[in-house]
């Protein structure tokens, strides 16, 4: 499994797709997951909805629990994470749940400077339908990225599962340098 972090808008979605299409490994994104939990109107949906208008972090068990059900449906079990853990608190929730069952290979974070990720998601708000690609939730997501999921990537890093990637060039070159990671896993 290779977990996939990055701020808002900075390709995760993008190159986990190109991924999927060339390695054929299992895409989940908690994000993705929250939203089709808080379309069901299940129990938590109203709870999802207000978490996500606020850029703020679902509470894990939750977020967890949609993880798991997601990766026993899937026929393979090369799974790419993206954009959980959040913070370290997800981070703890997930280990406690999952421990070692699951062999983590390394934590791929694309890095892309601010300014070019507000443009981008700017630009996605005009089709993508999400209400948090506004700009006062955009600012939101910003902080709560630097304050709660910086520190994981600096744990994955201190772990020496850290692979970093510039996103800030364009798609085909961000994938240049992402395939090459996955060539042999
Ligand atoms: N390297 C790139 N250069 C320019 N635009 C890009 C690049 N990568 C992705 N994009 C565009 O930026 C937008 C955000 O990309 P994507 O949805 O993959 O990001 P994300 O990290 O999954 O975002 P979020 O955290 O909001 O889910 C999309 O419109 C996508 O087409
Ligand atoms: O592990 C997670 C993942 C996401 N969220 C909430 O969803 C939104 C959107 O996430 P994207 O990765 O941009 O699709 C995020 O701002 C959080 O509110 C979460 O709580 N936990
Ligand atoms: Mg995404």
């Amino acid at each position: 499994m290779v977990f996939v972090l990055g701020g808002p808008g900075a390709g995760k979605g993008t190159q986990c797709t190109n991924i999927v299409k060339e390695f054929g490994w299992c895409h989940l994104s908690a994000g993705d997951l929250l939203r089709a939990e808080r379309a069901t109107g299940s129990a938590n949906a109203e709870l999802i909805n207000t978490y996500i208008r606020e850029g703020k972090i679902v509470p894990v068990e939750i977020t967890v629990k949609l993880l798991l059900a997601a990766m026993e449906k899937s026929e393979t079990k090369k799974f790419l994470i993206d954009g959980f853990p959040r913070s370290l608190n997800n981070y703890e929730g997930w280990y406690d749940v999952v421990g070692d069952d699951v062999h983590v290979a390394f934590c791929l974070f694309f890095e892309c400077p601010e300014e070019e990720l507000e443009r981008r998601l700017l630009a996605r708000a005009q089709s993508s339908g999400r209400d948090d690609d506004n700009i006062e939730s955009i600012r939101k997501r910003f902080k709560i990225f630097i304050e709660e999921t910086m520190p994981v990537i600096d744990k994955f890093k201190a772990k020496d599962q850290l692979k970093l990637i510039s996103s800030v060039q364009s798609i085909e070159e961000v994938w240049g340098q992402t395939k090459l990671l996955f060539k042999d896993l």
